[in-house]
C-alpha cells in the first residue's frame, strides 16, 4: 500500500510494500487514491512520493506478469498518468534502486531528489519487456536518444551523481530524505508544473536520431545474439521524437508483442531462479537445507595455490572484506599473483584489501583460517597430497574446499580425518568475475559445511548451487556430452566455424571450438590422458581409433594437441590467431587434418544445417540434465538452469536448458528428435533418451513438480 500523511502543505504518499516497494496491484490504486486526496484536500499544495524501508518502488510486481493482476485497474500507466498531469507539484524522493517502473514513476513527477547512495535505471530488458510505463519515451527527453538507448538496452543501474550530471534528477540530498523532501516541495510550491513535465518536453536534437539508431543497431544486435527485447527497446525509444500521445501508443504496443513473446516468461523464470536456488536443500538428506542447517562463520580463508584460479578466488575473497591466507610453494608463481592482485583490486581500495593478504610457502600458516580452499592442478593424487597435508596442520573445526571441477569429493575427504568438513566449491574462470559457484556435497559432508560454503557464496557476491557428487559434476557432466557431440559434427562434414556459428547464433556468446581455444585444448586432452583414454603419442596401444571402452570416440581433438595446437596461448588451436589478436582465423591446416581424417576412416563429407548443429549439440546435453535429475545430483531443473545461464553462457532469453526443453521446444519433440538421432548413432550414448524424459513425456508432469521447495 502507500501510507497517506501530511506535513503542514505537503502530502506524502510512501510506498510500503516490502521487500522492494514494487507496485502490486494495492500498491497502484492506494497511490491513485493518494494523489486524488492531495489535489482535493485544498490545504495541500505539493506531494512527495517516496518509498518506506529499504527502497523506493523498485519496479512493476514481476511475479503479476502473466496473471492479469498487472494490468487490473487502475494499471500503471494510470498512476503515472495521475503523476503527471498532477496540479499540485508531485516530488519523488529516491533513495535505495529506483528501477523499472518506480524510475518511470521518478520520470514521471516534476521534481526529482536523491541520496547519494540512490540508484537508478530501466531494467526491464533482462525481463524481456521494455520499460512500459512511459520510461521510453520520457527518459529520452531528458538524456537524449544515444544516451537513452545504451541505459534502456543495457539495463544498467546509474548512481545517483551520474543521475545528477545527466539532469534526470534535480538535487542530491544529505542527511533526512523525508524533512530535506518535504522542505524541498515546500520551496516549489505555486510555481507552475507545466514546463516541468517531461512528457510535454521534446527530445533533444530529433533530427539525428535515425542516424544514431542506426549507429547502435549493429552493436546491440551482436550483444543481443537472438533475444528480441533490446532491439524492441530500441524501436519504442526511436518513438519518442513523436507526439507524447503518438510515442506512448508505439511504446504499448511494442510492449504487448514483447509481453507475448516467448522470451519473456523466460527471462522472468531465470530472474526468480537466481534468487530461488538460495532456497536450497539436499533431495533426500532433510538434515541438508537452508531453513535448519547454520552456517559456521567465516572470517580467514586460506587458498592454497597461486595459479589462475587460485589468484581469481583471493581477488573475489578480499573484495568482500575477507582476511585470505594465500598459498604457494613456488616463490616465483607467488610473487607473480600478489602483483597480479595488487593491479586487479581497485585502485581506492586496493592497499587496504591488501592488508589482509597473508602469502605462506609453509602449510602451518593455515593453521587458523576458518576454511581452506584447495586451488591446485586438477589431478587427484597431487589434491590428496594437499588434503592430508591441511587436515593435518589445520584447526579440527576448520572445513576443507577443493575447487574442483569434476573430481570425486568422496575421494578427497576420504585421506582426511574429517569427510564431514570436506565440500567442493567449483569456481569459474575467471573466478573473480564469473559469478557461479557450483558447490558440491560429498556423503559425508555435514549440514553445517554445506551451509558454510553456500553462505560463504554469498559473502563473495557469487550466485552459488548446491549440487551432488559425480563425475564433472552438473556443469561440466552436461558439456561433456555438448562438446562430444560438436566433434562427431567434423567427422561428417562441418567445420569447427560452422558449428561455432550456430552455437552463437543459437546465442551462446561462444561456440565449443572457440571456447576450446580460449581455455586451452589440453585441458580435456589432460583429462583423457588421465583417464587412460589417449596418451601424449596416440592411442594406446591395441586401441580402436574410434572406439574407446566401448563407446564411440572422436581422436580429432587429441590429435590437435599432439600437433602443439593448446589454443589461444600458443596461437594456434581450432583456429589460427595473428600475433597478438584473439580473433579466431579459420585455418587451412585443420581444415586439412579433419578432411585426411574423414578420408582415412571412410566418413563421407555432407552438409550439415544450422538446426541440425543446435539439436546435435544441445539436445544431448539436456538429455544429460535429465539423467542428473533423476538421480538427484540436482534437487530441481531450476538449479541445472542457474548453472548453465551463470557458468556456461546459455543465453539467459531461452531460460537455460531444462526451461528450453519443456517450455520451448516440449519434451515430446525434444524426445523424438533424441529418438531420431540415436536411431541414427546408436553408437553415441549420449543421445540415447533418459528414462526420466521418457517417462515424463509418457505420463505427463513437469519439470518444476519434480523440484522439492520450489516456489515457482
Ligand atoms: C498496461 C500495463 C503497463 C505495465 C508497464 C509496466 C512497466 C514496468 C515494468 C517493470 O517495472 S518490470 C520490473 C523492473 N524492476 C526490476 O527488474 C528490479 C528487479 N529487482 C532487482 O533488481 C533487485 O531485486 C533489487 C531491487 C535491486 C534488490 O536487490 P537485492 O539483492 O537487495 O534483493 P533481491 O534478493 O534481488 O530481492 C528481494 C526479493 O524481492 C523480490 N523482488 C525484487 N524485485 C521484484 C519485483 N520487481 N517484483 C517482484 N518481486 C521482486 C525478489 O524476487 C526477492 O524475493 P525472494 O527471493 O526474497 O522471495
Amino acid at each position: 500500500m502507500a501510507e497517506y500523511s501530511t506535513l503542514g502543505s505537503v502530502a506524502v504518499l510512501q510506498v510500503n510494500n516490502p521487500p522492494v516497494n514494487s507496485f502490486s496491484h494495492h500498491v497502484r490504486q492506494a497511490l491513485v487514491d493518494g494523489l486524488e486526496r492531495a489535489q482535493r484536500d485544498p490545504a495541500v499544495r505539493s506531494i512527495v512520493i517516496m518509498g518506506k524501508g529499504r527502497t523506493f518502488p523498485a519496479g512493476a510486481d514481476i511475479r503479476e506478469f502473466g496473471s492479469g493482476a498487472a494490468v487490473k485497474m487502475p494499471n500503471l500507466l494510470m498512476v503515472l498518468q495521475a503523476v503527471d498531469t498532477c496540479q499540485k507539484p508531485v516530488v519523488s524522493a529516491i533513495h535505495g534502486t529506483a528501477l523499472g517502473g518506480g524510475f518511470e514513476l521518478a520520470l514521471a513527477s516534476h521534481y526529482r531528489l536523491a541520496v547519494p547512495s540512490a540508484r537508478m535505471g530501466l531494467p526491464e530488458v533482462h525481463l524481456g519487456i521494455l520499460p512500459g510505463a512511459g520510461g521510453t519515451q520520457r527518459l529520452p527527453r531528458v538524456v537524449g536518444v544515444k544516451t537513452a538507448i545504451q541505459m534502456i538496452t543495457s539495463g544498467q543501474h546509474i548512481k545517483a551523481q551520474q543521475a545528477l550530471s545527466l539532469g534526470i534528477v534535480d538535487k542530491i540530498v544529505q542527511g533526512d530524505l523525508l524533512k530535506e523532501a518535504v522542505s524541498f516541495a515546500r520551496s516549489v510550491e505555486g510555481r507552475p508544473v507545466e514546463d516541468r513535465r517531461i512528457s510535454q518536453k521534446t527530445v533533444p536534437e530529433a533530427d539525428k536520431v535515425d542516424e544514431v539508431v542506426e549507429a547502435a543497431r549493429k552493436t546491440i544486435l551482436r550483444k543481443a545474439r537472438g533475444a528480441i527485447a533490446p532491439m524492441t527497446c530500441v524501436q519504442a525509444i526511436q518513438a519518442s521524437v513523436l507526439p507524447f500521445e503518438a510515442g506512448m501508443a508505439r511504446e504499448a504496443e511494442l510492449m504487448a508483442f514483447l509481453m507475448t513473446s516467448w522470451q519473456a516468461p523466460a527471462q522472468q523464470y531465470a530472474f526468480f531462479s537466481e534468487r530461488e536456488v538460495r532456497r536450497w536443500s539436499h533431495p533426500r538428506d532433510k538434515r541438508i537445507n537452508f531453513k535448519t542447517a547454520k552456517p559456521r562463520v567465516v572470517k580467514s580463508v586460506g587458498v592454497v595455490g597461486a595459479g589462475t584460479m587460485g589468484m581469481g578466488i583471493t581477488i573475489n575473497l578480499l573484495q568482500a572484506g575477507l582476511k585470505v591466507v594465500m598459498l604457494e610453494v613456488n616463490k616465483k608463481q607467488l610473487d607473480k599473483a600478489v602483483n597480479t592482485i595488487k593491479k586487479t583490486l581497485s585502485q581506492k581500495s586496493a592497499s587496504q584489501k591488501m592488508s589482509q593478504l597473508t602469502t605462506a610457502m609453509d602449510y602451518s600458516q593455515l593453521r587458523d583460517v576458518d576454511i581452506v580452499i584447495e586451488a591446485v592442478f586438477e589431478n587427484m593424487r597431487l589434491k590428496k597430497e594437499v588434503f592430508r597435508k591441511l587436515d593435518a596442520v589445520t584447526k579440527p573445526q576448520t572445513i576443507l574446499a577443493s575447487n574442483t571441477s569434476g573430481l570425486n569429493i568422496d575421494e578427497i575427504a576420504a585421506v582426511t580425518k574429517r569427510p564431514d568438513k570436506v565440500v567442493g566449491t567449483h569456481f569459474f574462470a575467471p573466478a573473480n568475475v564469473m559469478r557461479l559457484l557450483e558447490n558440491i556435497y560429498g556423503r559425508q559432508t555435514s549440514p553445517e559445511t554445506v551451509a558454510t560454503a553456500m553462505q560463504l557464496g554469498v559473502t563473495i557476491g557469487k550466485v552459488g548451487v548446491l549440487v551432488g557428487n559425480c563425475p564433472g559434476f552438473v556443469g561440466n557432466r552436461m558439456l561433456g556430452s555438448y562438446t562430444a557431440e560438436a566433434v562427431f559434427l567434423l567427422e561428417e562434414g562441418a567445420e569447427p566455424q560452422d558449428v561455432d556459428r550456430a552455437i552463437e547464433e543459437f546465442g551462446f556468446p561462444m561456440g565449443p571450438f572457440r571456447m576450446g581455444d580460449l581455455s586451452g585444448t589440453d585441458i580435456g586432452w589432460k583429462g583423457r590422458i588421465a583417464k587412460g583414454l589417449t596418451t601424449e603419442h596416440g592411442p594406446p596401444p591395441a586401441t580402436p581409433a574410434l572406439y574407446r571402452r566401448g563407446n564411440r570416440y572422436c581422436p580429432l581433438p587429441d590429435m590437435l594437441c599432439m600437433k602443439g595446437r593448446l589454443g589461444q596461448k600458443t596461437g594456434a588451436g581450432w583456429y589460427r590467431y595473428e600475433p597478438g589478436s584473439r580473433t579466431a582465423l579459420p585455418d587451412p591446416v585443420v581444415l586439412q587434418m579433419i578432411q585426411d581424417y574423414r578420408q582415412e576412416h571412410g566418413f563421407k563429407k555432407r552438409t550439415i544445417s544450422s538446426q541440425e548443429i543446435v539439436e546435435r549439440c544441445l539436445y544431448p546435453l539436456i538429455n544429460e540434465g535429465f539423467h542428473i535429475l533423476d538421480e538427484g545430483i540436482a534437487a530441481r531443473s531450476l538449479d541445472i538452469d542457474v548453472i548453465y545461464l551463470f557458468g556456461y553462457g546459455w543465453p539467459r532469453h531461452t531460460g537455460g536448458p531444462m526451461y528450453y526443453a519443456e517450455r520451448v521446444i516440449g519434451l515430446e519433440k525434444l524426445l523424438c528428435s533424441l529418438e531420431t538421432y540415436s536411431a541414427r548413432y546408436p553408437d553415441h550414448a549420449h543421445l540415447q533418451p533418459s528414462p526420466l524424459l521418457r517417462n515424463m513425456v509418457a505420463k505427463g508432469g513437469s519439470l518444476a513438480a519434480l523440484g522439492t521447495d520450489s516456489k515457482l
